[in-house]
């Protein structure tokens, strides 16, 4: 029997979270129960960390929730193990309620302050003050123990989050615990994969607590962690029968004679990632410096957007990428105009709008919205933060609509600088207001679907911040659209695809060198 592929990685949010918990509990498992399997999980991985490190004294900060909890519950498992145990409360722990109360009256040592713990003999410490109830910027006595545990530098474990994260956002306020190592229950979070939190978390240990996956169909997450497993069914098969025009006629727009490499870039990457057919389609100014780089990629001049709109009336042509490097001036909203009401019911176009594409119509996102809207053309939209902010630092003048997210993001929360709304927020909130799938680039890249779904990605290495790169990705977009790839699933996986083959190449890369690796990060995947 074949083995049946990985299923995609969920992301809870603490309330989603709080949800699994609640629908086990109601199941008629108790909370407690889950607490001490969970303070049984961080005990083992405090004992492996100690394995590797060395010695056996362990000072515990436990909180005044249920992350508090689940340290008493690892203190008395790590004590009964043979380590010596030091306990310090942030909070009176009389005051404790619930499961935490159970666990702190089952600890049978001593519980100090936390300002008691003498953090020069601890060889590991366990950081449990706050996880997914941790809800404002630390501050006072919160705020003090976190520097304090920092500033010792001993390695730390921390207990579902490391204490200061938003497990919902990966942001963090005032300041955050450095944890070497995560231990957290059932699913990640996305404060696991998002920046800043997934650099504090160090390595993330997902344990099974006795929660069904089952909960998983009342709560229908929506969020995923980048991995083959979310798109891999949808991954283009090429048919020995097929021909070249099956597999898509991809159109790259090239910027003027100054300013090409980057439309060619893209063109190669769209080729590599599979589109039968490739033209770059260049101002007449530019053709020479463009033909004399190019071989298998073809070349059409077009200068305005009548041009366009002739090049268009051939019906083959069924993707394109336009803004990388192409300028920002009046042309390139006609241009992007002309590109999305070509698009019909029966000549299904998808459009990579990329770059100046964007900027071009800041800060009337409305504007773009509208014609998106209109248009029968399947639309990615692929801004770093400063392209997202430009285009979105406009508020909206019409009600904001629902948003799918917890945190209900709004067209409000667009205008908002980063550090306000999370990246998952922002790239959601977007996606639904343009009707568009968005590609919020970064580190830590969302993909978002207007239907609501998201994809964080925590494969790319720092290496791929690097000129050219983006111009790659919105290729290697353009080129799985181009195999009728369905947008979210192909911007999601083009994300990846351009992570992997950062990977691959290691120092040194750039962004010349990204559409070459294609070939050897398909195999890898193909094989996987
Ligand atoms: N059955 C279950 O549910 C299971 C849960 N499990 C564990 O429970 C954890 C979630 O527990 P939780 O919901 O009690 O939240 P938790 O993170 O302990 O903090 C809440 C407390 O912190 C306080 N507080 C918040 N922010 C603050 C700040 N900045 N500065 C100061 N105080 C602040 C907040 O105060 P309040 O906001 O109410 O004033 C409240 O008192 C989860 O991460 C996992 O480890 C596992 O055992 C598996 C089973
Ligand atoms: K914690």
């Amino acid at each position: 029997m074949p083995t049946p592929p990985d299923p995609p990685i969920e992301l809870l949010t603490p309330s989603e979270m709080g949800r699994a918990d609640a629908l086990t509990i109601a199941g008629g498992v108790p909370g407690y129960a889950l607490m001490l399997k969970a303070g049984q999980n961080v005990a083992d991985a405090a004992l492996d960390l100690l394995r590797e490190t060395g010695g056996d004294k362990i000072a515990i900060f436990c909180g005044p929730g249920n992350n508090g909890g689940d340290g008493y519950v690892a203190a008395r498992f790590l004590r009964e193990a043979g380590l010596q145990v030091a306990v310090g409360a942030l909070g009176d722990p009389r005051f404790l309620r619930g499961d935490a109360k159970q666990a702190f009256q089952d600890w049978p040592g001593e519980t100090r302050a936390v300002e008691e713990i003498d953090l020069g003999v601890a060889d590991l410490v366990i950081d449990a003050l706050f996880g997914a109830g941790f809800s404002r910027p630390l501050e006072g006595r919160a705020l003090q123990t976190v520097e304090r545990i920092n500033a010792a530098g001993n390695p730390v474990l921390a207990v579902d989050v490391p204490s200061g994260v938003d497990g919902a956002t990966g942001a963090m306020g005032s300041a955050c615990v450095r944890a070497k190592k995560t231990v957290t229950f059932f699913r990640q979070k996305p404060g696991h994969a998002l920046l800043p939190g997934r650099a504090a978390c160090g390595d993330v240990l997902l344990t099974q607590i006795g929660i069904e996956s089952a909960v998983l169909t009342d709560i229908a997450p929506k969020t995923f962690l980048n991995l083959p497993s979310l798109w891999r069914e949808h991954l283009p098969r090429l048919q020995i029968e097929g021909h070249k025009y099956a597999r898509g006629h991809l159109l790259v727009a090239s910027g003027p004679m100054t300013r090409t490499g980057a439309a060619r870039l893209a063109a190669r990457a769209g080729l590599r990632a599979g589109a039968g057919l490739v033209t770059l389609v260049s101002p007449t100014e530019a053709l020479a410096v463009n033909a004399a780089h190019l071989t298998a990629i073809m070349l059409r001049a077009a200068d305005s957007a009548d041009d366009w709109r002739d090049l268009l009336a051939d019906r083959r042509f069924s993707v394109c990428v336009f803004g990388p490097a192409f300028g920002t001036g009046r042309k390139t909203v006609e241009i992007a105009e002309v590109l999305l009401a070509a698009a019909e019911e029966d000549r299904p176009l998808a459009l990579v709008l990329d770059a100046d594409a964007l900027t071009a119509f800041a800060p009337d996102w409305e504007v773009l919205a509208q014609r998106i809207k209109a248009s029968a053309a399947r639309v990615v939209l692929t801004p770093h933060e400063g392209e997202f902010s430009r285009l979105f630092s406009k508020k909206a003048e019409t009600a904001p609509p629902v948003s799918p997210s917890e945190r209900a993001p709004s067209h409000e929360s667009l205008a908002q600088p980063a550090d306000f709304t999370s990246k998952l927020d922002r790239a959601r909130a977007a996606a639904e207001a343009v009707g568009a799938v968005i590609v919020l680039k970064g580190a830590d890249t969302v993909v978002a679907s207007p239907d609501g779904r998201a994809s964080i990605a925590a494969n790319a290495p720092p290496t791929l911040a690097t000129a050219g790169s983006g111009d790659v990705l919105a290729g290697l977009i353009g080129g799985l659209l181009a195999q009728n790839m369905p947008s979210f699933e192909a911007a999601a996986c083009a994300v990846w695809l351009h992570g992997e083959a950062g990977n691959l190449f290691g120092p040194g890369l750039i962004a010349e060198d990204l559409p070459d690796l294609l070939p050897k990060v398909l195999a890898g995947l193909a094989r996987s």
